[in-house]
C-alpha cells in the first residue's frame, strides 16, 4: 500500500483499502487484468481488434471494479468531434435543441458503445413511490449507472505533505478535471477545498459515495463540453437492453439544475425514437402558456449510434421526451446506450442521481458469454 493511500485511510479513520490492483481484482466479462478487452463476441473482423488497444483503468475506492479507458483509436478521434454540422431545432414554442447527426462518426459509436457496456457497472434501481396515500413499487425499466458530484464539491488528488498530512496545494487544481489518476481522488468542498467526509456527514443520503467520471466517460465530456460551449460535472448512463426497456415521458427540470439547463444527450448502438411533446398548460386559463401548448406539434427523433442531442434554454421547462417501448424486429444486437451530461448545482442533485441511478441494490455487469446483464460477485 503506497504512502499516498494510507493517508487518505487514516484521514477518514477508516480500514484499510479494501481495493487491491486490478490483478486481483474481480473484473467485469471481457476487462483483463492487463489493460485488454476480449473480445469473444465482437472481436471478430480487423476493425475491431484495434478496440484491444487499452490503455489502462480509472480506479477508485467508490467503483465496484476498475473501468477500463478508452480504445486509443476512438480517444484519437474525439479531438476532432463533432464530426458533423450542429441543426438547430427551434421552431416550436420553447424549444431548444441542438442536433447532431452524428456526433460521433458510426464505426466509433459502434465501438464505444461495445467498449461502454462491457465496462462500466450497472443497476436495476428499485424504489417506493407515495401517490395518492398509497405506495407504488418501482422498477426501473432500464439498466442505469451514474458518475459525478455537484458544483459544491469536486474531485481532487490527494498528495500527502512531507509530515503525513493532506497537503492543501495538492488540493487546488481544475474542477473540471475529475478523471486524472482518479484512484487517488478525494471528495473536497468547492470553496474551502477541505476534505468532505461524505461518510461521516452523510450528505449524499447513504445511497454510495460520489463516483468521479471514469477516463472512458470523461473524455467524452471534454468533447462535449467543447461543442455545447457549457461546463458539465454529472454523466448519468442507461443501457436499454431491448425494445422492452424504456423511459417514460418526463422533463429534466429539476430544481438542483438550475432555471434553464442544458444537457447533452448522446445515442449509441440500436436505433430507438426520441418521443418530444409540449407540456400541457397549468390548469385553468392558462392565457400564453395554452396558446403554447396549442401550437407545439409532437417530435420523433429516429436517433442512431453516434447521434447527440443537445436539449438547452426553456426546452426542459416546457418539453417532455421520453423513449418508448417498441415490439417487432430489433437490429441484430438491440442494445442501445444513452448518455447524458449535466450540470447539477447543489448537494441535492447528487443526491437524488445515485438514488435513482445506483441505489441500494446490487452490481451488474456484462455478460459476454450469454449477451445480457449479470449480477457481478466479487473475488474473495
Ligand atoms: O435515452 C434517452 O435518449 C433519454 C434518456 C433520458 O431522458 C434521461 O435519462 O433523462
Ligand atoms: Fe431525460
Amino acid at each position: 500500500m503506497s504512502a499516498r493511500k494510507r493517508t487518505i485511510d487514516a484521514f477518514f479513520g477508516g480500514p484499510s483499502s479494501k481495493k487491491a490492483k486490478p490483478s486481483a481484482i474481480n473484473l467485469p466479462t471481457g476487462a483483463t487484468s492487463n489493460g485488454q478487452t476480449t473480445q469473444a463476441v465482437h472481436g471478430s473482423d480487423e476493425g475491431r481488434k484495434e478496440i484491444n488497444a487499452q490503455i489502462g483503468f480509472s480506479e477508485h475506492d467508490s467503483y465496484p471494479f476498475p473501468i477500463a479507458h478508452l480504445p486509443q483509436h476512438i480517444k484519437a478521434e474525439l479531438s476532432s468531434l463533432p464530426s458533423s454540422l450542429e441543426r438547430v431545432i427551434n421552431d416550436q414554442p420553447d424549444l431548444d435543441l441542438v442536433y447532431y447527426e452524428p456526433y460521433i462518426p458510426r464505426s466509433s459509436a459502434k465501438d464505444l458503445f461495445y467498449h461502454l457496456r462491457s465496462s462500466l457497472p450497472f443497476y436495476r434501481v428499485e424504489y417506493d413511490i407515495q401517490r395518492g396515500g398509497f405506495s407504488t413499487h418501482i422498477r426501473t425499466p432500464r439498466w442505469t449507472t451514474v458518475f459525478g458530484v455537484d458544483d459544491t464539491s469536486h474531485f481532487a488528488s490527494s498528495l500527502t505533505s512531507p509530515e503525513g498530512s493532506l497537503s492543501e496545494t495538492s488540493l487546488l487544481e481544475d474542477p473540471g478535471d475529475q478523471a486524472d489518476s482518479t484512484a487517488s481522488k478525494i471528495v473536497v468542498d468547492a470553496k474551502t477545498l477541505k476534505p468532505v467526509d461524505v461518510a461521516k456527514e452523510k450528505l449524499y443520503s447513504g445511497y454510495t459515495h460520489p463516483r468521479p467520471i471514469p477516463k472512458c466517460l470523461d473524455d467524452l465530456r471534454i468533447s462535449t463540453q467543447r461543442a455545447a460551449g457549457c461546463t458539465f460535472n454529472f454523466c448519468l448512463v442507461n443501457y436499454y437492453a431491448s425494445g422492452a426497456d424504456s423511459i417514460s415521458y418526463h422533463s429534466d427540470d429539476e430544481r438542483f439544475l438550475g432555471p434553464l439547463p442544458a444537457i447533452a444527450s448522446f445515442s449509441l448502438g440500436a436505433r430507438r425514437d426520441f418521443m418530444m411533446k409540449h407540456k400541457p398548460p397549468p390548469k385553468a386559463g392558462a392565457g400564453k402558456d395554452e396558446q403554447a401548448n396549442n401550437d407545439a406539434k409532437p417530435i420523433k427523433l429516429p436517433l442512431g449510434s453516434g447521434d447527440m442531442i443537445l436539449m438547452r434554454g426553456t426546452t426542459q421547462a416546457n418539453w417532455l421526451h421520453s423513449i418508448p417501448k417498441r415490439s417487432g424486429k430489433n437490429e441484430a444486437d438491440g442494445g442501445r446506450i444513452n448518455i447524458t451530461f449535466r450540470r447539477a448545482m447543489v448537494k441535492g442533485g447528487t443526491d437524488n442521481y445515485y438514488r435513482y441511478n445506483v441505489g441500494t441494490g446490487p452490481v451488474y455487469t456484462w455478460d459476454e458469454v450469454n449477451q445480457e446483464m449479470r449480477p457481478w460477485k466479487k473475488d474473495i
